[in-house]
């Protein structure tokens, strides 16, 4: 369903010419969950941002459903691919109601029947129409998250670009949020491509998961191999121990 082929991409000219991107290479199913980890700056959140359209300058090949995609944002980009970034407060334009916040690619993509669509989407994500009337500092955080799930959802996409969607949100409502995305996941036949640094959400999530570092992929396994330690690079080994240890001290800390 997600084909990225030896996608480049540089930022800077001349001697300030920085690699963000070296030939990554991604395949994801149709129907899967797929996890992109790696460390801070590693390139995960531009791979999302060169299939949204939101970087144009990337060299290689992206095509989603099997559509090649252009280097510009259209129309049908919107309809076949959609993001949800971390924080779901500076993504929601602030002096919006929720309402309008959902109408808005509704109006840009002519489509009817508004009022119903916006309705059934609110219930969808576990809201209801009295949403409509409020603004984002009326929302809790994951109530906010829950619009911007719907706002990517409105316009029925195929494809989720979800750039770790709950590490800005209270622990107590990360794991309410992703039980949403995974029932939507299934509800709706959607193909996930998900950014994440917590090894829970992949094993609880992904089918299988990408590391990345310095802008190359690394390898690509199964979850399972993962969680097996069935792992074949230095790298992935050293991530995998720190992410354990992090979940541990997290563990400590909450117990506290
Ligand atoms: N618009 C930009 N202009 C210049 N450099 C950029 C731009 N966007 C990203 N970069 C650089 O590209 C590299 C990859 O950034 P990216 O946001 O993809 O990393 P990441 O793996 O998602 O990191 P994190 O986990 O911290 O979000 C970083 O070195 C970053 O500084």
């Amino acid at each position: 369903m997600i084909d990225v082929r030896n996608l480049n991409l540089t930022f800077g000219e001349g001697a300030k010419t920085t690699q963000v991107l070296t030939d990554v290479n991604i395949a994801v199913r149709e129907g899967e969950i797929f996890g992109l980890v790696g460390e801070s700056g590693s390139g995960k959140t531009t791979v999302l941002k060169c299939l949204a359209g939101l970087f144009t300058h990337w060299k290689g090949e992206l095509k989603i459903d099997g559509q090649q995609l252009e280097h510009r944002i259209g129309r049908d980009r919107c309809r076949l691919v959609q993001m949800v970034f971390q924080d779901p407060y500076g993504s929601l334009h602030p002096r919006h109601t929720i309402g309008d916040i959902l109408e808005e690619p509704l109006q840009i993509h002519r489509i009817d029947q508004r009022d119903q669509r916006i309705n059934t989407i609110l219930e969808k994500v576990g809201l209801n129409r009295a949403f409509r009337s409020r603004y984002p500092h009326q929302l809790s955080g994951g109530q906010r998250q829950r619009v911007a799930i719907a706002r990517a959802l409105i316009l029925k996409p195929r494809v989720l670009l979800l750039d770790e969607p709950t590490s800005a949100l209270d622990v107590s409502v990360q794991a309410e949020v992703l039980n949403l995305l995974f029932d939507l996941q299934k509800e709706e036949g959607l193909t996930y491509l998900m950014v994440t640094h917590d090894l829970g959400v992949i094993a609880h999530l992904c089918q299988r998961v990408a590391v990345m570092k310095y802008g190359k992929i690394l390898e690509t396994l199964e979850t399972d191999a993962l969680l097996r330690g069935d792992i074949t690079d230095d790298y992935t080994r050293v991530l995998v121990d720190a992410s354990r240890d992090y979940s541990r001290e997290m563990a400590a800390k909450v117990m506290l």
